[in-house]
């Protein structure tokens, strides 16, 4: 099938191009005055990123590529600062540019890389997971972990295009493809049903990487994104119901807390499974959220093989963890949680026994 191209209209309008295949557009997205490209990748892709230093060698493009460590491990100052010294080594310049292909963690550093290699580079991303190409390669939002937290350090950095090529999901692995769709599932709550009734009605089929529907829910969970970060893509505080870009952060509060907590061993996709449910919770028992719709957070989650559930003794760190959360604002936690089915708000500083509360939905 044809590609299928979204736009976002953001600072620097671009375009996400969806399909198998799409790769083979690297060189045209990268543009003609790019000489040089780094290409940063982890171990896992090496046979890929080979591809793709023929592929722009043949085009009249010099590819650097540049191996990071694997997954959450290529968030860290200590890589940024190897990933500047390869391009000051090799004497990067602002007319060359940068490409992230990887699943999220690695688009995330590649995008900071460009945001600040000469205060900004252009940058390309070709994501290879699910999550990567329905949120974390689209948007601009870029960044590394501190040992205080996730996503601590970073920049809003949009790229000149982004690339789901959906040949590259035949090799991800189970785990990684259901990771993913937690990101497609929040897309569903926060903003369009549909998806929704597509993961419900085969949460089995729409895992499959070459089927079209975990096509159309990709196509259709970046649309979510795209249509978001249009209008904020530097997240604007939002208040009550007028919630901006940190819609999009819907289950992300406890999310990144267990994250940490696990030191990263969870994958980003199960941690927000289990903060979504909690989202809902906390929606529910301050009386904004129906119990069928609380309910189906977990129903649907939990068919696609997610976590929905978390150790009971693990809250008081967690609540340490939060609050460091960005949509903090000095002592008070704030919440994206939802007023309905595809209805976002921002609930404030809730009581410390309504987060207790919730928080006993998910305990284990
Ligand atoms: N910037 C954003 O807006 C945004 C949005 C969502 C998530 N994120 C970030 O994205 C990260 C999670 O991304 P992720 O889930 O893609 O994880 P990931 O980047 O850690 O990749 C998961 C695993 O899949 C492997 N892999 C990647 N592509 C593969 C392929 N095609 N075939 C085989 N293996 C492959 C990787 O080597 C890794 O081991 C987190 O750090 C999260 O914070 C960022
Ligand atoms: O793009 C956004 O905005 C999001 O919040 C999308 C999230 O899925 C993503 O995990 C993001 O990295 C979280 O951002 P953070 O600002 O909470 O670190
Ligand atoms: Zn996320």
């Amino acid at each position: 099938m044809a590609e299928t191209s979204i736009k976002v209209s953001a600072e620097s309008p671009y375009e996400v191009l969806v399909g198998p295949g799409v790769l083979a557009r690297l060189r045209q997205v990268l543009g003609d005055r790019v000489q040089r490209a780094a290409v940063l990748h982890p171990p896992t892709l090496g046979t890929l990123a080979q591809r793709v230093q023929e592929q722009l060698a043949d085009t009249g493009i010099e590819p650097m590529l540049v191996e990071v460590p694997d997954a959450e491990d290529a968030k860290t100052a200590d890589v940024l600062v190897r990933c500047w010294s390869a391009l000051g080594r090799a004497g990067f310049t602002r007319s060359d540019a940068v490409v992230g292909l990887g699943g999220g963690a690695t688009t995330d550093l590649a995008g900071f890389v460009a945001a600040t290699w000469l205060r900004g580079v252009r940058l390309v991303t070709v994501p290879t997971t699910v999550l990567g190409m329905v949120d974390a390669a689209v948007g601009g939002k870029t960044g590394i972990n501190t040992a205080e937290g996730k996503n601590l350090v970073g920049s809003f950095y949009e790229p000149a295009a982004v690339l789901c090529d959906l040949d590259l999901l035949q090799t991800l692995g189970r785990t990684e493809l259901v990771s993913g769709m937690a990101e497609v599932v929040k897309c569903g709550f926060i903003a369009d049903p549909v998806i929704l009734d597509l993961v419900e009605a085969d949460p089995v089929g729409i895992l499959d990487p070459g089927a079209a529907g975990l096509r159309e829910v990709v196509e259709r969970s970046i649309q979510v994104k795209a249509s978001v970060v249009s209008t904020d893509l530097r997240e604007r505080t939002s208040s009550g119901s007028a919630v901006g870009r940190e819609l999009l952060n819907y289950g992300h509060t406890l999310g990144h807390a267990i994250e940490r907590r696990e030191k990263y061993r969870w994958r980003h996709g199960q941690a927000i499974s289990v903060g979504q449910v909690f989202a809902a919770e906390l929606s529910r028992l301050a009386g904004h959220l129906d119990a069928q719709t609380a309910a189906r957070h977990r129903n649907t989650l939990a068919s696609l093989g997610l976590p929905v559930s978390y150790p009971a003794a693990a809250y008081d760190d967690l609540r340490a963890t939060m609050a460091l959360d960005k949509k903090t604002r000095g002592s008070t936690l704030r919440f994206v949680i939802l007023d309905g089915l595809a209805k976002a708000a921002i609930l404030e500083g809730p009581e410390e026994s309504l987060l207790r509360a919730a928080y006993a939905e998910v305990a284990a």
